[in-house]
């Protein structure tokens, strides 16, 4: 079951706990790091890249995942780029897909059981070898991999990326199997009567400050709580806009072989595939967006307005999504859409999604209403502000994500909130809407905001109700008159909307 050279010794030192793989525990204990070096032509000493002693999928996972925590990298951009560089495709790129993303979002219950199982703190075991932990943990308890397979393709991973550490990492890695993850759980997390929030946290593996907030979101009701943690952990579903005039929902989903949305008018759900690939995606007739953000664009543009309804505003537009359909529905409706974005890059992007629409993009700060003469005050009909947000709706999206935020994100965050949210309502005209959206469903970021800017308009400022303007039968849209939308409920992200009408 164990690698090749690995006595099984290491567990009778130190009472019983794996020993070695520390932070600065140098590699080259005797006998360890010699007998597969040559296995794929290259020889240690003679400075050549080695090639991993482990298959590609997870050679490529462990990589990402290091890349992850080494580098502050994002799983989504680097994963595609090294698949694409080792040329994986196919059932190799899901099964190193899983890996990566399964690995990162259960990083902190892995960490939990790796601490138990290794009798000191995981923060104290060597980067390379604590990600190949996680990795080799993952697999034994998420996956239907064989525990031997799991445990030797570990090992082998470690004789490469921290070959002092063999014998640590089978010995940590036979302890992980001796439980699945009920057992772990049972054994780890707190109890959950007397510490809900904690026992939650160490289960679905999100830190407890978010598992606090999404409790409150959700009136603290914890049974829904532990439900949305769980769609957190699934891989998450793909969405493509129909954008309207340029494409139906049904014939695309036939080209596509996909299936028409549930809710959305123009939204298609992709079962799987590469959707930047697809004809319609290249050629500008649909979009990769989630079902959630449709739908709050579409209640902003067919909210019933009076007087005129030509002049379009989306106050924070990058990378273009809304603004695509935004644009999109414009063009049938002989309005004009302008699009602003702070960040250049960023602008770029969306040039490119609103290409052949009624869009003009600026580059500049959307809180530079008034001061900035292409975007004068009380002058917009229709204003979206999707504003920066913690993005705690789309955890599914980013696997690493829940680690990185903090509380301490949330001041700053909901400071240029309040500060776009106020500049919208300063665009729009008297009797226009604006519509304040979220990916992020905590209070602080969503009503406490909203109220706060509303407060401070220093003209009369109406709540509309929005769950009308959504399709009939939707369940679960709360008392309004905003609406929050749910992965557990919806399917779609935790998509946040205020619709707000100025007087
Ligand atoms: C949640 S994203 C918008 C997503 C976009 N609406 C879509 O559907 O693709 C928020 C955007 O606001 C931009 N942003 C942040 N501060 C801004 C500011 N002061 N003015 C304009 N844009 C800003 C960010 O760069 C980011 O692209």
């Amino acid at each position: 079951m164990t690698g090749p050279s690995e006595p099984q010794g290491d567990r009778s030192r130190g009472g019983g706990r794996p020993t070695g793989g520390q932070r600065g525990e140098r590699p080259g204990r005797r006998g360890e790091g010699t007998s597969r070096e040559g296995r794929f032509g290259a020889d240690r000493r003679d400075r050549r890249p080695v090639r991993p002693a482990v298959d590609l999928p997870r050679h490529v996972a462990y990589q990402a995942i290091a890349a992850v925590h080494r580098d502050d990298a994002y799983a989504n951009l680097v994963l595609p780029a090294m698949l694409r560089d080792e040329g994986l495709t196919g059932r190799d790129a899901a099964f190193a897909t899983e890996l990566t993303y399964g690995t990162l979002r259960h990083t902190g219950t892995l960490d939990a059981i790796i601490t138990d199982a290794a009798g000191r703190d995981v923060q104290r075991i060597d980067p390379p070898v604590r990600d190949a932990l996680r990795l080799g943990a993952y697999q034994l308890l998420h996956t239907r991999v064989p525990a031997h397979a799991a445990v030797s393709s570990t090992v082998d991973l470690v004789r490469t990326v921290g070959p002092g550490a063999t014998g640590f990492a089978n010995a940590v890695l036979r302890e992980v199997a001796t439980r699945d993850v009920d057992g772990w759980v049972a054994k780890l997390a707190p109890s959950a009567e007397t510490d809900p929030i904690g026992h939650l946290a160490l289960a679905y593996s999100h830190p407890q400050w978010i598992v606090r907030a999404f409790a409150e979101a959700l009136g603290g009701d914890l049974g829904e709580t532990a439900r949305l943690l769980i769609e957190d952990n699934e891989r998450p579903p793909v969405h493509l806009c129909a954008r309207p005039g340029l494409a139906d929902p049904v014939e695309l989903a036939d080209e596509v072989g996909g299936a028409p949305g549930a809710f959305s008018p123009y939204a298609v759900y992709l079962s799987g595939g590469a959707p930047g690939e697809l004809a319609a995606v290249a050629e500008g007739r649909a979009h990769v967006q989630d079902e959630g953000s449709q739908l709050v664009a579409n209640v902003l543009a067919t909210a019933p307005l009076d007087g005129p309804d030509g002049r379009w505003l989306d106050l924070c537009a990058g990378p273009g999504g809304k603004a695509g359909l935004l644009g999109a529905l414009a063009a049938q409706r002989g309005a004009r859409l302008t699009a602003v974005e702070v960040a250049e890059h960023r602008a770029r992007l969306v040039t490119q999604a609103t290409r052949g629409l009624p869009v003009t993009v600026l580059n500049t700060d959307g809180r530079t209403v008034g001061a900035d003469p292409k975007l004068p005050e009380g002058h917009f009909d229709r204003v979206l502000v999707d504003a920066p947000c913690t993005g705690l709706g789309s955890l599914r999206r980013r696997p690493e994500s829940r680690w990185r935020r903090r509380p301490s994100d949330l001041p700053p965050l909901t400071r240029l909130q309040r500060e776009l949210l106020t500049a919208a309502l300063r665009a729009v005209r008297p009797g226009g809407l604006v519509g304040y959206v979220t990916c992020s469903p905590h209070t602080v970021e969503t009503h406490v905001t909203v109220t706060e800017a509303s407060r401070r308009a220093g003209f009369p400022i109406d709540f509309v109700d929005a769950r009308p303007l959504l399709p009939a039968g939707m369940p679960g849209l709360g008392d309004g008159p905003t609406v929050q939308l749910w992965p557990q409920r919806h399917g779609t992200d935790a998509m946040f909307m205020a619709l707000l009408r100025r007087g």
